[in-house]
């Protein structure tokens, strides 16, 4: 038995005017994934135990059937596992967001203008945390460069009992309220303010404003926690893996795993990621003898973060089109299931995430189900068919 599950990161949403009073998913032409419906069985999942922050590290941790009530630390260690960052028990990680503040003198007045610094690429932030850690950086404090806008401060016995809020959250807010609060928020709080006054000038920033880019003029960080530790997904179910994903969190939880991570040139985690390269590598793993791949797409949901209505709605049509690629070969392995969902819905109209539950379906090859119409929120609520606790999906997935 092959097993295929592909997640539409932040695929969930809200019905909206925009889009004739239907949800993305509803408006999006997904004969894919409305064939899968059709064949098979759909329901709805809460991904976000009551009390937990809805955010990808929580949702994807349930997804992969691992309850965050038990192993869930934080964002950033996890990020850290994929990074090759070895972090020892007193040490704690933060995710450094490089990001762009508005003009203001006063660093308290700015606004969030874009917690990604218009997606910058890899090799421009590579340059700029260079520049971070040689300036901010100490045995205690060391940065590291990371994908993309997504980077790593670790703190030798650092706190983790800060209030730190992700800056996607806030997107067009004034940062005051939102500044760390709590443990180490001071040390925090000086870092972040001393980056915004070298990093405006840096030669890469000042290219980018050239372009007509956003500069990142700020790091800003969140995230934080203590190495994870969680079982083997080999020793639960008894099946071999591997992890597609152009994020080094959802890397990084396929490691603690056990988990091959495969790697695909052309990723960015954007609508502008190498999508059929993904379905490649996948079908390859299959073909190389594992039993299980794990796809993550991080598109959709970074174009909710950023309100683009349009950019969602290609994203998930492109989703739809990677599961067409992979329907027209899994035949070739025999028997197989598939699974499609998103983590959490990240609706447009709030741009970050919710902690409602997410639909799915079930598609498993030869076996006859009570067929839906289409995959979407709509539908697979009316299936009845509900799990309280996300992680238990996994069980049922492989199990049943
Ligand atoms: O990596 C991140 O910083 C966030 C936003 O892009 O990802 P996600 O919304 O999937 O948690």
């Amino acid at each position: 038995m092959k097993y295929v599950i592909l997640l539409g990161d932040g695929m969930a949403d809200e019905k909206i005017a925009e889009l004739d009073g239907k949800t993305p998913l509803q408006y999006a032409s997904t004969p894919n994934m409305d064939r899968l419906a059709a064949g098979g069985e759909t329901g709805m999942v809460h991904t976000v135990p009551d009390g937990f922050p809805p955010g990808s590290d929580v949702a994807n941790l349930s997804v992969m059937g691992y309850n965050p009530r038990e192993y869930y630390t934080g964002r950033s260690p996890l990020e850290a596992v994929s990074m090759g960052v070895e972090l020892s028990d007193d040490d704690v990680a933060f995710r450094c967001n490089l990001v762009t503040l508005s003009e203001e003198e006063v660093y308290e007045n700015k606004i969030m203008v874009d917690y990604s610094s218009d997606e910058i690429t890899t090799s421009e932030s590579h340059e700029l945390i260079r520049e971070v850690a040689n300036r901010l950086g100490s045995k205690e404090l060391r940065f590291y460069p990371g994908f993309g806008f997504r980077h790593l401060l670790v703190w030798k016995t650092g706190p983790v009992g800060g209030k730190l809020t992700p800056p996607h959250d806030i997107s067009g807010r004034t940062i005051a309220p939102y500044l760390p609060k709590g443990e180490g928020s001071d040390t925090l709080k000086r870092l972040m303010k001393e980056s915004n006054r070298f990093l405006p000038e840096h030669p890469v920033n000042q290219k980018r404003v050239r372009a007509g880019l956003r500069p990142a003029t700020s790091i800003w960080f969140w995230g934080q926690g203590k190495k994870p530790s969680i079982p083997k997904f080999y020793d639960k179910y008894g099946v071999t893996g591997s992890v597609i994903s152009a994020v080094d969190l959802i890397k990084g939880i396929g490691i603690c795993a056990g988990f091959d991570i495969v790697k695909v040139e052309g990723v960015t985690g954007t609508i502008h990621t190498n999508f059929r390269g993904k379905v490649q590598a996948a079908l390859e793993e299959l073909k190389k003898g594992k039993d299980l791949v794990y796809i993550h797409v991080e598109a959709p949901d970074a174009a909710s973060h950023r309100g683009e209505t349009v950019t969602k709605v290609k994203a998930i049509e492109m989703v739809d089109n990677m599961l067409g690629q992979l329907l027209n070969k899994l035949d070739e392995f025999g028997m197989y299931k598939i699974m499609l969902l998103p983590d959490h819905p990240t609706p447009l109209s709030t741009k970050t995430h919710s902690n409602s539950p997410v639909p799915f379906v079930i598609y498993a090859k030869g076996r006859k189900n009570k067929s839906a119409a289409s995959f979407d929120e709509e539908t697979a609520a009316k299936s009845g068919l509900v799990f309280r606790a996300g992680h238990e999906l996994m069980d049922y997935f492989i199990r049943s």
